[in-house]
């Protein structure tokens, strides 16, 4: 049988990197095909030259036994191939069928017909279960629904072959299981799908075969119904990496964070957060799981000081900050992982030494006698790269260049080693592979376990679960409900996310007042 696609001998080189060296990829005709790896092993590269972002320097490209060179993505899109990327190219003031019919309208009599796009959107919706409204602006649409706007977008094109690159990292755990409801069908129907993942579950769940890289080669072609996580795992990393969940917390101490009653009500707009409060212990963990969008950002914004609060009060460790400025909140001991690790977290066209000296540079080693000292600069960027496996050509490679997990450990490292008392982490592990996962998870456990107050937001309930002592639910910009570890479960914090009335047990405060008990 000619397969769907076939990539023989694929090598892409960047400068000082080798992305992918000598890649045989192939994929049949209606599987579901995930391409997994560590941060940096070449996955994102592989797939954009399958899609026509870049050609190959060596190797060839067979689309069902047909060689192919594309020398740009419309080239991919006439050979039925379409990717979702990780970031979305839609234009926010265009309409969801607009943006899908872009640069190929239907047209009655010379002008666009408005009309059958909508319809014919509808149409391609409908068929494989993707709900959107064509008439929306995609300005007003939640993430979930701009990744359904791409994969139309493909479907409109005709696309055979559908690229998805860590759909999921975007996704509530029900859009997840509504992607794969998709996904499924596409398969049903014929189609082929390639899925870029992080996410051991999920391959598991969904994918018939497995491709595994590592440092740019292919290392395994698994059938996933014979395979397990594990055995992916030590495929990925060289090595057994520990999947069962961290040590358990010891007894909390000082409040270190007190946040006392807040609103976050910007002028002429409704609350994003009302009456929150929320305290975290030192050596404690405190978790706050929520649908996207549930007022969870606009809380750690608060508390960093980047949204002004319209009431209530944010203490460090007594003192009030309430009316500080972001450099004072840091100063006096807020360390913050943005969910946004591209705009807030880092600067993409500085070097990973610059970035990882921010905020360290008003201090000894690196700021001495009012100078930066380069030489503190480099060590300590070597130090940190070295101690959370970032993968970098070098130290002064700008980090805009690195894979979305990397830049990801750059920023938790940065954040993690000023020894902050109080760590707020959105989403610390969105992207990263699993050894990574490991990593960082045992860092913030030692964090923790230093006497480290950390404030966990995160769309990954397992995360949430096995780091936190407590867990929040936030939900319409209220804190809703509280459960303590022992007690919870994904189908119980699922509930309270989609706004159930909690038990007496779980309402925000009865464990501290020991109703609980
Ligand atoms: N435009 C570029 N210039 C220089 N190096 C690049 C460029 N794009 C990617 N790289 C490098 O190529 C390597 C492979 O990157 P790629 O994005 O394919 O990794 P990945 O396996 O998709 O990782 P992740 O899981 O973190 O997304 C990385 O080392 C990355 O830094």
């Amino acid at each position: 049988m000619t397969a769907e696609i076939s990539m023989r001998g694929i090598t892409k080189r960047f400068p000082g990197v080798l992305a992918d060296d000598n890649v045989d990829f192939e994929v049949e005709t209606g599987e579901i095909h995930a391409l997994m790896g560590e941060n940096g092993a070449g996955k994102s590269i592989l797939m954009s030259q399958l899609a026509g972002v870049y050609q190959p320097d060596e190797g060839e490209i067979y689309v069902r036994g047909e060689k192919i060179a594309f020398s740009s993505p419309q080239g991919a899109i006439d050979a039925g191939i379409g990717m979702v990327f990780q970031s979305f190219k839609l234009f926010p003031s265009l309409t969801i069928a607009e943006n899908v019919v872009f640069r190929s309208e239907p047209t009655k009599r010379g002008l666009i017909d408005r009309k059958s796009a909508n319809e014919r959107v509808r149409e391609i919706a409908d068929r494989y279960g993707l709900a959107l409204d064509p008439t929306a602006r995609v300005s007003s649409v939640p993430v979930g629904v701009l990744q359904r706007v791409e994969i139309v977008k493909a479907l409109y094109r005709e696309a055979r072959v559908l690229i998805l690159d860590e759909p999921t990292a975007v996704l509530t755990p029900q859009e997840t299981e509504n992607l794969f409801d998709v996904l499924r069908a596409l398969k049903a129907d014929g189609r082929t799908i390639i899925l870029i993942t992080h996410k051991l579950n999920e391959v598991m769940a969904i994918s018939d075969r497995v491709t595994v890289l590592r440092d740019g080669r292919n290392v395994a072609q698994l059938v996933t119904a014979d395979s397990s996580p594990e055995e992916i795992t030590r495929h990925m990393t060289g090595r057994d990496v520990d999947l069962s969940t961290p040590p358990p917390a010891l007894e909390p101490g000082e409040i270190v964070l007190d946040v006392h009653d807040v609103t976050v009500a910007e002028a002429g707009t409704n609350p994003t957060v009302q009456h929150a409060s929320v305290q975290v212990r030192a050596g404690e963990v405190v978790g706050i799981a929520g649908v996207a969008g549930n007022g969870q950002v606009e809380l750690a914004e608060a508390i960093i000081g980047m949204r002004p609060i319209a009431s209530g009060s944010v203490t460090l460790q007594g003192n009030n900050l309430s009316r500080s400025s972001i450099a004072q909140r840091r100063d006096a001991g807020i360390a913050y992982v943005p969910e946004d690790r591209h705009g807030v977290g880092s600067a993409g066209t500085a070097s990973a030494i610059d970035n990882l000296a921010l905020g360290h540079h008003r201090t000894a080693p690196i700021l001495q006698r009012r100078l930066l000292s380069r030489a503190a600069m480099v060590e300590h960027a070597q130090r940190l790269i070295k101690r959370f496996g970032v993968k970098i050509a070098s130290p002064a490679t700008a980090v805009g260049t690195l894979s979305g997990g990397n830049l990801q450990k750059v920023v938790v490292a940065r954040e993690l080693d000023y020894g902050s008392p109080l760590l707020i982490a959105e989403q610390p592990t969105r992207g990263v592979d699993v050894g990574a996962i490991e990593s960082i998870h045992r860092e913030l456990c030692e964090y923790r376990d230093g006497g480290g107050a950390l404030l966990l937001i995160s769309a990954e309930l397992s995360e949430i679960m096995s780091l936190s002592s407590r867990i929040l639910v936030m939900f319409e910009g209220r804190v809703t409900a509280e459960v303590a570890k022992e007690e919870a479960t994904e189908a119980l914090l699922g509930l309270y996310m989609a706004g159930h009335e909690p038990e007496p047990r779980h309402r925000p405060g009865a464990l501290a007042n020991g109703d609980a008990r």
